[in-house]
């Protein structure tokens, strides 16, 4: 994937242990120590006292008693939202989203029922990214700012919709695209956001069909939609505008943008979308053209950062545990069964660790962020013969970029760019079966793969209910004047976040988190190396 890394500062510390990059904290928490030394700009201390961070745009001296409100002062700068106000002198006008039906949403002549309500979001209201105050940098799943661990709150911005709009309704051309690979609940998103713009009473919405390509490719032609059109399409899995990978080219998306006279853009996607949408948002802002894009975070795979998770996820993992299920009944039911089950998961080992930790059933979780060996005395293969002896079955749920060192690379890459993995699975499949007949011990091995049922389905209730709120606010946010921002869920509250926040690196399974070690603590398994 081609996201760029922000550029860097540095953190100056009087502690030698301290070593943690603001990136490495925020992808593994403290005890994941792989920063980068160099020398303070400030204080020219030389490594090891300093230490490069790759998200910070200021300097910090944790000795300067203001460090902390330096810090705040950077956090705010960089989760400020873009607002289309930046580049343009615009008058708000009262809002035509009424919360209540059979009322003028700009009230009496007094103003009063819209103020009564209390139903609208001020622009200075905030939610707190971070809600634990850790004692300790060695803290399970510590995220620390400095050495002392001190607390430091880190708002964030709140979702929803707000009393004072930028755009005229009636005026207005709102497009929707979804990229990349499928994900459950792509047509519950659509079918929130074409809902919410026709509340506000726009009228001329389109979908831009198969991704990206659908504004370039010539013969792809917008599609019209309504109420009356979505209604039903989140009873089906799939996206109702198509997806595709690669072919972003973001001069000609916004030449077509220009042409086709769209005010706000609908992007739906992962990691490599939001890429591609900053990068119209900033398109956008260099031709001074007044167009709102927000995105709206999905990936089964749940690797953008900051966020608790993408919608997708939670069906994917559900989807995942039936696999998981039936591995077990085969293993279970074979003599010295052994069931292996492969999850997606490109750079990130979500869903397995998730699947596995519900299903309850699996002996082995393997997953990219923790690396192991299959053979030698702590090897998967050696834990797989002790389980055997002492089980009599066992069950393995593998994340499809684990132990990708273990094995050849293609060095191929997709139309987006994204590394084609080499199988594990069925490298793993092999290895196991050789293990066993070298040894003369009979196993009897199933591998399921299910890689894209667990995308291809419906979305379960609690992402229905994910994608109707991130839908909805994706609206609220363009109607607001931002652009360049994501409509997603932190710490249990809906906020926006700009789109450069969370594409600076995948978010990966923190292997120091209380969720790995409860998933290690379930599957019994000892440490492969
Ligand atoms: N750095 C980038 N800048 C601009 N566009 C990008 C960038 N990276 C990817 N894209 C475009 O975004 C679209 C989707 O990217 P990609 O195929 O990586 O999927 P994704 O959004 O990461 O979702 P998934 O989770 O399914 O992988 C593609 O059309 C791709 O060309
Ligand atoms: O085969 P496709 O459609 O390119 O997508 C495969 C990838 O997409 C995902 O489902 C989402 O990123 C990954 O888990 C997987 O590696
Ligand atoms: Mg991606």
């Amino acid at each position: 994937m081609a996201v760029s890394l922000k550029s860097s500062g540095s953190f100056c510390s009087t502690q030698l242990q301290w070593l943690h990059s603001t990136r490495d904290r925020l992808l593994y928490g403290s005890s994941h120590s792989n920063a980068k030394e160099c020398t303070c700009k400030k204080t020219k201390r030389p490594a090891p006292l300093c230490v490069k961070a790759t998200s910070m745009k200021v300097e910090l001296d944790f000795n300067d008693p203001s460090w902390k409100q330096k810090f705040q002062e950077d956090w705010d700068k960089r989760f400020n939202l873009p607002r289309i106000t930046d580049i343009y002198d615009l008058k708000p006008r009262p809002t035509t989203f009424s919360l209540k039906k059979n009322r003028s949403p700009a009230g009496d002549e007094n103003g009063t029922p819209m103020d009564k309500w209390n139903g609208y979001v001020n622009n200075d209201d905030r939610a707190l990214l971070k809600v634990i105050k850790y004692s300790s940098p060695n803290s399970a799943g510590a995220e620390c700012i400095d050495p002392d661990c001190s607390w430091v709150e880190q708002w964030v911005h709140r979702a929803g919709p707000r009393k004072e709009i930028y755009y005229e309704p009636e005026e207005v051309k709102a497009a929707i695209v979804t990229c990349g690979g499928l994900c459950p609940g792509l047509n519950d998103v659509i079918r929130q956001i074409v809902f919410t713009l026709e509340t506000y009473g726009v009228k001329n919405i389109v979908g831009i069909p198969f991704g990206y390509r659908g504004f370039f490719e010539k013969g792809l032609k917008e599609m019209p939609l309504s109420r009356h059109l979505v209604e039903n399409i989140n009873l089906a899995g799939g996206s109702f505008l198509g997806v595709s990978r690669g072919g972003a080219k973001t001069s000609e998306i916004v030449d077509s943008i220009q042409a086709r006279r769209i005010d706000m853009l609908f992007v739906l996607g992962g990691n490599g979308t939001h890429a591609g949408a900053n990068a119209i948002h900033e398109e956008c802002r260099k031709r001074k053209l007044k167009v709102s894009v927000v995105a709206v975070p999905k990936t089964i795979d749940n690797d953008i950062l900051l966020m608790d998770k993408t919608f997708g996820f939670d069906t994917a993992v559900e989807e995942a545990q039936r696999a998981i299920n039936s591995a077990y009944i085969e293993a279970r039911s074979a003599y010295h069964g052994i069931g292996l089950v492969k999850l997606m998961g490109r750079s990130s080992g979500f869903i397995a660790m998730h699947a596995s930790l519900s299903s309850g059933q699996v002996d082995v979780c393997l997953i990219p962020e923790v690396p192991f060996t299959l053979d030698g005395e702590y090897g998967v293969l050696r834990h797989l013969e002790h389980l055997l002896k002492t089980k009599g079955f066992c069950v393995i749920c593998v994340a499809e970029a684990a132990g990708q060192e273990l094995l050849q690379k293609s060095g191929a890459t997709d139309a987006s760019g994204n590394v084609i993995l080499s199988d594990i699975g069925v490298h793993m499949q092999q290895k196991i079966k050789m293990h066993f007949k070298d040894i003369g011990v009979p196993a009897d091995v199933k591998y399921i793969d299910p890689t894209y049922m667990v995308r291809a389905c419906r979305a379960n209730a609690s992402d229905a209910i994910l994608c109707t709120v991130l839908g909805q606010n994706a609206v609220h946010g363009a109607f607001a004047g931002f652009s360049g921002i994501t409509s997603c869920i932190c710490n249990t509250h809906y906020v926006y976040l700009p789109i450069t926040e969370v594409i600076t690196a995948p978010k990966r399974v923190n292997p120091n988190s209380r969720m790995w070690h409860r998933c290690l603590t379930s599957t019994g398994q000892p440490d492969f190396h």
